[in-house]
C-alpha cells in the first residue's frame, strides 16, 4: 500500500484570498484525515502566500496521521520545523519567487549542505526526505547525504502521461529500484492526479507515499473532497 498525504496548500490559497478563515484549514485537514487520508502535507513558502508559519503550528496540534512539511531549508524554515517537529520534513530547492516547485536537488553539488541540515533534523527525531529528479546520479548523491527517503519529482511523468507517453514512467521505475537498493525510502509528488496516479503506483516499485494537492483539490470542486480522497485511496491500494 502507498500512503496518501494530502497537500492542503490550495485550501490556504482560497482562504488567504479573502483574509478571513473560510475555508477553515485546520477543520479541512481534520476532515481529510477522517475521510481516510494517511497524511497531511504543507509547503509553507517564505512569502506565506498560502500556508503560513502559524498554520504549521496550528496543524501540528490536530494532525493525527503523518505530518509532512516541505520547503527550502532557509534558516527560518529550519527553525519552524524544529519547533513544530512534524513526522517528516521534505527538503525542496525552490527559489523564493518560484510559482511552484520546479526542480529537484543537485545532490552532488549540495551534498555537504544537505548532510548538515539532514543531520540536524534527524537528531531531533524528524524523518527526512529530499526532492529529486529521477536521475540515477542524483539518487546516488541523495544516499550519501544520510537522508531517510527521497521524493521523486513527478512533473515530467505527469506531462508525458497527459501526452499519451507511458514511457515517461521508466526513469521513475529505475530511480525507485536504485533508491531501494541504496536503502532509501521512496515518496513521490507533483502534478499527480486521479488520471495518472494508478499507472504510476502500478509501475513504480517500493512507493511508500505520494503527496498530492493541486489536482486533488481541483477535482474536489466537481466530485467533493470525501469522494476524491477515497478515489485516490482505491487507486493506491
Ligand atoms: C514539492 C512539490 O512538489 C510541490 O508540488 C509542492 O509542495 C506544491 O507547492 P505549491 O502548492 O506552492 O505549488
Ligand atoms: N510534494 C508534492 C505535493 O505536496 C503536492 O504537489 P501538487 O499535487 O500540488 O503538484
Amino acid at each position: 500500500m502507498t500512503k496518501l498525504s494530502v497537500n492542503v496548500n490550495k485550501i490556504a490559497t482560497i482562504r488567504n484570498s479573502r483574509g478571513g478563515n473560510v475555508p477553515n484549514l485546520v477543520k479541512a485537514a481534520q476532515d481529510i484525515e477522517e475521510f481516510g487520508a494517511q497524511g497531511i502535507t504543507i509547503h509553507p513558502r517564505p512569502d506565506e502566500r498560502h500556508i503560513t508559519y502559524q498554520d504549521a503550528r496550528d496543524l501540528k496540534k490536530v494532525v493525527t496521521t503523518e505530518f509532512n512539511i516541505e520547503g527550502n531549508p532557509i534558516p527560518k524554515f529550519i527553525e519552524l520545523v524544529l519547533e513544530v517537529k512534524p513526522t517528516q520534513v521534505t527538503l525542496v530547492p525552490d527559489g523564493v519567487d518560484a510559482i511552484t516547485s520546479n526542480e529537484g536537488w543537485d545532490t552532488i553539488k549540495h551534498k555537504d549542505f544537505l548532510k548538515e541540515v539532514i543531520q540536524i533534523f534527524k537528531n531531533n527525531g524528524i524523518r527526512t526526505s529530499i526532492f529529486v529528479d529521477p536521475d540515477p546520479k542524483m539518487v546516488e548523491g541523495a544516499a550519501l547525504t544520510g537522508t531517510d527517503r527521497i521524493e521523486l519529482y513527478t512533473e515530467s511523468y505527469a506531462i508525458a502521461y497527459e501526452n499519451g507517453n507511458k514511457e515517461g514512467v521508466l526513469p521513475f521505475v529505475e530511480a525507485a529500484k536504485l533508491a531501494h537498493e541504496l536503502g532509501l525510502g521512496i515518496n513521490a509528488g507533483h502534478d499527480l492526479s486521479l488520471n495518472n496516479i494508478q499507472f504510476f503506483k502500478e509501475s513504480v516499485p517500493h512507493l511508500l507515499e505520494v503527496s498530492i494537492g493541486h489536482a486533488l483539490i481541483s477535482e474536489s470542486l466537481y466530485l467533493g473532497l470525501e469522494n476524491v480522497v477515497n478515489m485516490y485511496l482505491n487507486k493506491l491500494k
